[in-house]
């Protein structure tokens, strides 16, 4: 049972610490990062109700992505209103200093004397150290910006996540989720504490200060508004023009990181099969790929700055021009000239720096279809919440239940009806892909049937709350995530109010309280991440005490034993023993000694139930199940080590489908 609930074993962890935590909240965070390294993450995941990622996902609406984009940005609006204003008031000081500098100058023009000029220089100093302050105040109010926007939008998305679940996720490429939660919502950040705050600041200021031109003289005021609406068009012409090289960049630029990702990763690969050579040649094609096509992009790019730069310097040119011919027709006086001469510049300064934050925008539209597809996605199963329905015993009945992945795709179980009696231990096996995760998947409500129903007790899974659900189900699995924290935090991820009286039984129970009593600080020792600084056989039985803590009545074992070796193995399947007595059980095993246990073995065929017993009987009477044993490469069937399903013949059995008990 890897697949499903992730029998891969990373992902077997994640639904491991789902079931752990009561809910899968508490795992899907790790969901999202295990899927990348699972070979079948894809095979959890998918919805029965859904085909593809796309057709899982919704497209975003259709409302413009500007207003959409605005409407993200609540809870940081007045961070970013702050951030308009101190930009307002850092032009505003640019027009001050223009205007005292401009009659200081008119003063020393008329010899005046110097103490009439001195307060003029010095609020134009004031005004400096003024600015300063504001630029520096400016990038605070964008960093808060960001922070506020980043806090806020990552966790709408964890939460939106949460609440798709693992069957979401398992069902979308982790690069991509991962490229949404983490780079999208840096680009969106800077979008906002840059870009959207420049923009009004550039329109208010840049507005005001050819009104003011304006009053001065309106011809000049007309000039360098043209020369303002040239300036702010062309970056809108250039990206037309530069759409194609645009997208030949970015092409390039992401086949360039992915190869150098890819070859860094299958480093040992490439040594092994002595290819680093070849891949090497691969790569320096691929640079140079991108040495072209960064020219190509960065020869138009300058020219859009170079066209601005000119149109911003004929523009003020033109109106000096013109104020020099007003001036001689005594239209306007020196000082109004001087203020031309020293405003006109600042009227195209915000739209100048609206240009650099401009680069900000193209990106993060890109990356805020990806938070709006997320945002706008459909959980794959729906959560009653609060109803009041009583799951009941722990009895759990598959009826008549069939469900495939994507609706186009075959069923993965076909009329399966089983009934587990409460407190009863039943072992599913089958060959690999017979569907043994699904089931485990189907009943955690990771995904719903299509047809049939799974009831726990009397109640449809589809009526109880899914937290509820979940808290009533422990699972071991073959691999145990543990998170970067203390050996205690771990064990009571499913409990957390536990005492250290509880907590001390469960590791004595669980066989792990005389590793952790070594460990340099006990309970207290931090587990690296993902819990690699102990063994596998340490990690698992920390899985069966946190199993022991949760105290759920139903206990799903997937291969629980499976990467123990045969020394431990005897040792975790005592307390597997000890933990799994009294509680309803399903075990999902390749090793006979998890199953001869069990008071019942159910055997899957291709997504059907071929065959219940116990290991006897199914010897006896299951064709199937005997070659499944044969095939184990043992003529002894109660050999420890041996494995079922893997290896065995794929040939369909001649029982009869139906119902174990
Ligand atoms: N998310 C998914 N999307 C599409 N198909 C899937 C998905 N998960 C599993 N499958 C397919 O469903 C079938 C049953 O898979 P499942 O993981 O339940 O089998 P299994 O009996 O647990 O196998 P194993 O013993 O190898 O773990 C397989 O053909 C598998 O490829």
């Amino acid at each position: 049972m890897r697949a499903i609930i992730n029998k891969r074993r990373t992902g077997g962890a994640s639904a491991e610490a789902a079931a752990a935590a009561g809910s899968y909240h508490g795992a899907a965070e790790q969901e999202v990062a295990d899927q990348q390294r699972s070979k079948k993450s894809g095979s959890l995941g998918t919805s029965g109700a859904a085909s593809s990622e796309d057709e899982r996902t919704k497209r975003p609406g259709v409302m413009p992505v500007g207003a959409r984009l605005l409407r993200l940005s609540a809870g940081a609006r007045r961070w970013m209103a702050l951030g308009v204003l101190v930009s307002l008031t850092i032009t505003a000081t640019y027009v001050a200093q223009g205007v005292l500098i401009a009659s200081a100058l008119v003063r020393i023009f008329d010899g005046a004397e110097w103490q009439e000029i001195v307060p003029l220089l010095l609020g134009t100093l004031l005004l400096l150290a003024v600015r300063t302050v504001l630029l520096w105040a400016g990038e605070l109010v964008a960093v808060s910006t960001g922070v506020a926007i980043k806090a806020r939008l990552r966790r709408r998305l964890y939460e939106q996540l949460f609440v798709l679940g693992p069957g979401y996720t398992t069902g979308v490429r982790t690069g991509t989720v991962q490229a949404t939660v983490v780079d999208g919502v840096e680009k969106l950040e800077t979008y906002f504490s840059k870009f959207l705050v420049q923009l009004i600041a550039a329109v208010v200021g840049s507005a005001a200060i050819l009104a003011g031109m304006a009053v001065v003289d309106p011809m000049i005021g007309a000039v360098l508004a043209g020369a303002a609406v040239a300036i702010s068009a062309t970056p809108l012409i250039a990206r037309r023009l530069q759409a194609e090289r645009s997208a030949w960049f970015w092409d390039s630029w992401r086949q360039l990181g992915g190869e150098y990702l890819d070859a860094l990763q299958g480093m040992t690969t490439l040594k092994v099969f002595d290819a680093s050579g070849r891949r090497g040649r691969q790569l320096s094609e691929r640079s140079w790929d991108f040495y072209r096509a960064s020219i190509r992009f960065v020869s138009v790019a300058n020219l859009r700055t170079g066209a601005m730069g000119l149109l911003s310097a004929g523009g003020v040119a033109l109106a000096v021009g013109l104020g020099a011919v007003r001036l001689s027709t005594g239209a306007l006086t020196a000082f109004q000239l001087l203020l031309v001469l020293l405003l006109a510049r600042e009227a195209f300064r915000p739209l100048e720096d609206l240009q650099k934050a401009y680069h900000s925008a193209y990106p993060a539209i890109s990356a805020a279809r990806g938070v709006f597809r997320l945002l706008e996605s459909e959980p794959v199963v729906t959560d009653p919440a609060e109803n009041g329905v009583s799951a009941g015993s722990g009895a759990i009945t598959f009826d008549d239940v069939t469900f495939a992945y994507r609706p186009s795709k075959p069923a993965v179980l076909t009329n399966v009806s089983l009934r587990i009696d409460a407190g009863e231990t039943v072992a599913l096996v089958g060959r690999s892909g017979a569907g043994k995760s699904t089931v485990v998947a189907l009943l955690l409500r990771f995904f719903d049937p299509q047809t049939g129903r799974i009831c726990l007790g009397d109640a449809d899974l589809s009526t109880l709350p899914l937290a509820d659900l979940r808290q009533r189900i422990a699972l071991v699995s073959q691999s145990t995530y543990l998170f970067h924290g203390t050996v205690r935090a771990n064990l009571a991820l499913g409990a957390p109010h536990v005492s250290d009286e509880q907590i001390d039984d469960a590791a004595r129970s669980a066989g792990a309280y005389e590793f952790i009593s070594r460990l340099p600080h006990g309970y207290e020792t931090l587990v690296g991440e993902r819990g690699l600084t102990l063994s596998g056989g340490e990690r698992q039985r920390i899985a069966i005490a946190r199993a022991l803590l949760k105290d759920a009545p139903i206990l799903v074992l997937d291969e629980a034993t499976s990467s123990i070796d045969a020394a431990n193995e005897a040792e975790i399947q005592q307390a597997l023993d000890r933990l799994s007595a009294g509680r309803t059980t399903l075990v999902i095993a390749h090793r006979l000694s998890s199953v001869r246990a069990a008071d019942r073995i159910v055997l899957l065929e291709r997504g059907r139930l071929a065959a219940t017993g116990t290991h006897q009987e199914l010897l006896e009477s299951s064709a199937a199940y005997a070659r499944l044993v044969a095939a184990q490469g043992t003529d002894d069937p109660s050999d420890d080590d041996a494995h079922f399903g893997d290896d065995a013949p794929s040939r369909r059995n001649d029982e009869s489908e139906g119902i174990a008990r």
